[in-house]
This record gives structure tokens, sequence and C-alpha cells, in this order.
């Protein structure tokens, strides 16, 4: 059966939740699902025996790979190698640490169907923030959130757990995509040419990480407001920064 669906996972030192993901997101795509889908890990040479779990599951069946890079690091660019090196129509970005439960992705590929985008959300009715999320996370992560009102309709641009049909990711412009950054999502709604209205939400409730560490560090805060200035200049022209940002000083209330 021809690939349709490809999920693909950054990781750095996740070889304990290889398994684990693996095993969840094929057993919740069933049978046909899983005959249509692929799992594409980027890894940037972690070295701790990712490699070798991955080729225990191909052994056993599964339709995985791993592609190891070893002159590139960080967590967009390796989220697009990923995307271009994928065979399926329907494209989807999730961690490897299962923050992301595989359990949602079925129904992120069915909304996929229907629209060019689909961010998965953690700010909708009946789903939760990982409560073990620490409160500088939270904080950090609402006041990010606010700065990005301006930028696009979505209601987690943050959100780390998304999927792209691919013939809308070949429209962006030859080099408009930031692969420096870390919230990929934000930049994609952004930059593609899809109108916000068509942006579907998939809610899903932000799991706790059991297994390694999370690899985000205070230095994302500062790289997270480069790429909000670069967003902002894209969207508003640099002559509008000055009145975007009233804009949104307005919009949140200051
Ligand atoms: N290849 C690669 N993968 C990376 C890198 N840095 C992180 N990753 C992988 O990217 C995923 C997310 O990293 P975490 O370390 O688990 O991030 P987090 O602090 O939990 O933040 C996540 O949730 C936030 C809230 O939704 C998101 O904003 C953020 O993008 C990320 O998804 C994991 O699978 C991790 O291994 C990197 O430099 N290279
Ligand atoms: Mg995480």
């Amino acid at each position: 059966m021809a690939i349709e669906n490809s999920i693909v996972v950054p990781t750095y030192h996740e070889k304990l939740n290889i398994k684990p993901l693996t095993e969840r997101l094929f057993k919740a795509l069933g049978e046909e699902g899983s005959a249509k889908s692929e799992l594409i890990f980027v890894d940037d040479n972690s070295k701790d025996g990712s490699v070798e779990e991955v080729e225990a599951l191909q052994k056993k069946g599964y339709n995985v790979k791993i592609i190891v890079r070893t002159t590139e690091r960080g967590l967009s660019s390796a989220v697009l190698k990923g995307f271009y090196e994928s065979k399926g129509e329907y494209l989807v970005c999730m961690d490897a640490d299962l923050q992301h439960p595989p359990e949602y992705v079925p129904e992120l590929l069915a909304r996929l169907r229907m629209h060019p985008f689909v961010i998965g959300t953690r700010y909708a009715a009946g789903v939760e923030m990982d409560k073990d999320w620490p409160l500088y996370r939270r904080v950090i992560s609402s006041g990010a959130r606010m700065m990005a009102k301006p930028l696009t309709l979505a209601s987690d641009p943050m959100s780390g757990f998304f999927g792209v049909q691919k013939n809308e990711l070949a429209k962006a412009s030859e080099g408009t995509i930031d692969a420096k950054g870390f919230k990929i999502a934000l930049d994609l709604l952004v930059k593609l040419p899809f109108d916000d209205a068509l942006i579907g939400e998939q809610p899903f409730s932000f799991g706790v990480r059991t297994e390694g560490k999370s690899k985000l560090s205070s230095k994302v805060m500062i790289l997270y407001l480069a790429q909000l200035n670069e967003l902002y200049i894209y969207k508003f022209g640099a002559q509008n920064v000055i009145s975007s940002i009233i804009t949104w000083a307005l919009i949140v209330g200051i």
C-alpha cells in the first residue's frame, strides 16, 4: 500500500522513548493506518543506541527509519529534513518524549485531510496541560503565545505537535522557512500562504516526560524573541513593526 502519512520526530538523546513511541503510534494507527504510514526519526548524532533501537524495531516489521545528521543540529532543521525525506502527502511532527501522546495522531491525520495545516493545541476545552510542567514554563509559554497573537489565529502556535500537507509546504517561497529557530509550527503558520481560517485544531492533553530530559534551555527564549522579530518584519514589513507592537499591546490589554 502506498505511504500517505509520514510522522516525523526530531530526536536528541531519546533512546528510551523510541520503542514506546513506535509501539504506541502504530497501535493507535491500527492495521490499515499502519500500512499507509511511515515513522521517521531525525537524530542529531546522539550516539546513545537510538540507531540500534530503530533497527530492532525495523526487524519487528515496523515501517520506521532514522536519519542521523552529523553536520547540523537543531529542532526545526531536523523536522524540515524529515519532511523533505518523507514519502507521504500528510506530514505530522511530534516530540519523541510522549508529551504528545501518539493516540491523538489518527484524529490529527483525519483532520489533515480537510485542512492544509492542523495545530495540536493544549488550549481547548476538555484537555489539560501536563501538571508537572513547571510554573516558569507555563508563564513563558503564555507570554510567548500572547506575543504571537498578531501573527496567527492558531490557538497554540508554540506547539511542537502539528500536521501539514506536503503540497502546502511546497508553496513556501525558496529559503523563507527558518531552520534555525525551534518554533517550526509558528514559522510555517506565518509563511505558508493558506488562509488562517483554514487552520485545523487538534486538542490534546500535554503528557509527562518520563524518560530523558528537556533539551530546551533558557537560551531558547532569546532565540524565540529573535524569531518573533523576524516574523513581525516578514508579516508586517519593517516600517510596520512599531504599529504591530501597538496592535499586540492593545490585543493583550496592556
Ligand atoms: N534532532 C534534534 N532533535 C531535538 C533537538 N532539540 C530537541 N530535540 C527533540 O525535540 C523534541 C522536543 O524537545 P524537548 O526537549 O522534549 O522539548 P520541550 O521542552 O518538552 O518542549 C516541547 O514542547 C513545547 C511546548 O509544546 C514546544 O514549544 C517545544 O517546541 C517542544 O515541542 C524531542 O523529541 C527532542 O529530542 C535538536 O537539537 N536536534
Ligand atoms: Mg518534551
